[in-house]
């Protein structure tokens, strides 16, 4: 299949890490948290990147980046209110020719090469794809009152991360459709779910961890000097 692209979704507010600076540019073992995630990707190899910031935050991101934006085909564009706009906005700069669509969150800097390479021959077979991990907890469902109102049936339950990759169309359409809708969703591929279309599940790594809370970075910093990811 012809180009593959990336947009790599880094425009977040970062609140549930309680701390002034972005958490994507926060020092992960000598780089910034994103350039692991932008690193990954351009393994595979993607044949470009389009990285998505807070607006604002264009020229931090540019100063924090600047050895990689210069050798690779990254272009930082500004974000949206919400990850959906601002996934958005990163389609909108893609090339006329794209064909394959991943989307990453910046805040995942643990992603394997060869896990995207498997979720991206997924979507080129299925049209859609992300990668994911069975729970491995009892999942519950709770009332507003916090009494247990169901327990989930755990061998169907799958926590789902980014990468997640799609066929140029099928995405489009997706985003349109939410946009027009008023949909946000949490993730790419409930907006493809909402069509209708399948999402294939393929198998990821439990180290494929987002950074979200100060636990999630500390949990980072031990698995990045580890053989485990
Ligand atoms: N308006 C937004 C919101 C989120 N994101 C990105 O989507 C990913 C997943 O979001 P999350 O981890 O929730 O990041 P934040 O929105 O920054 O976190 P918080 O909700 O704690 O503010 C992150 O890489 C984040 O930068 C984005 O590009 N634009
Ligand atoms: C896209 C995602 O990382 C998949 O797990 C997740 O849904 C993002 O959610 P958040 O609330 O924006 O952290």
């Amino acid at each position: 299949m012809g180009n593959f692209y990336a947009v790599v979704a880094a425009a977040g507010r970062s609140t549930r890490m309680g701390r002034a600076v972005n958490k994507q540019l926060l020092d992960l073992a000598g780089r910034p948290v994103v350039e692991h995630s932008l690193r990954a990707l351009l393994a595979v190899p993607v044949d470009g990147i389009i990285l998505v910031v807070t607006p604002g935050e264009e020229a931090q991101f540019a100063g924090a980046l600047a050895d990689i934006l210069q050798r690779e085909n990254i272009k930082i564009v500004p974000g949206g209110a919400s990850r959906r706009a601002s996934v958005g906005q990163g389609l909108g700069a893609l090339p006329a020719d794209v064909e394959l669509i991943l989307v990453h969150d910046g805040a995942r800097p643990l992603a394997r090469p060869d896990n995207i390479r498997a979720v991206a021959g997924a979507a080129r077979r299925w049209g859609a794809a992300t990668l994911a991990v069975p729970v491995k907890d009892t999942v519950k469902m709770g009332s507003a009152e916090n009494f247990v109102r169901e327990t989930l049936p755990r061998e169907m339950l799958w926590q789902v991360q980014t990468p997640q990759v799609f066929c140029r169309d099928l995405l489009m359409e997706a985003h349109r459709a939410a946009a027009r809708d008023g949909y946000e969703g949490t993730d790419d591929a409930s907006l493809v779910e909402r069509l209708g279309r399948p999402v294939k599940l393929v198998r990821g790594e439990y180290t494929n961890i987002k950074i979200t809370t100060p636990e999630d970075f500390a949990l980072a910093q031990i698995l990045m000097g580890s053989d485990l990811n």
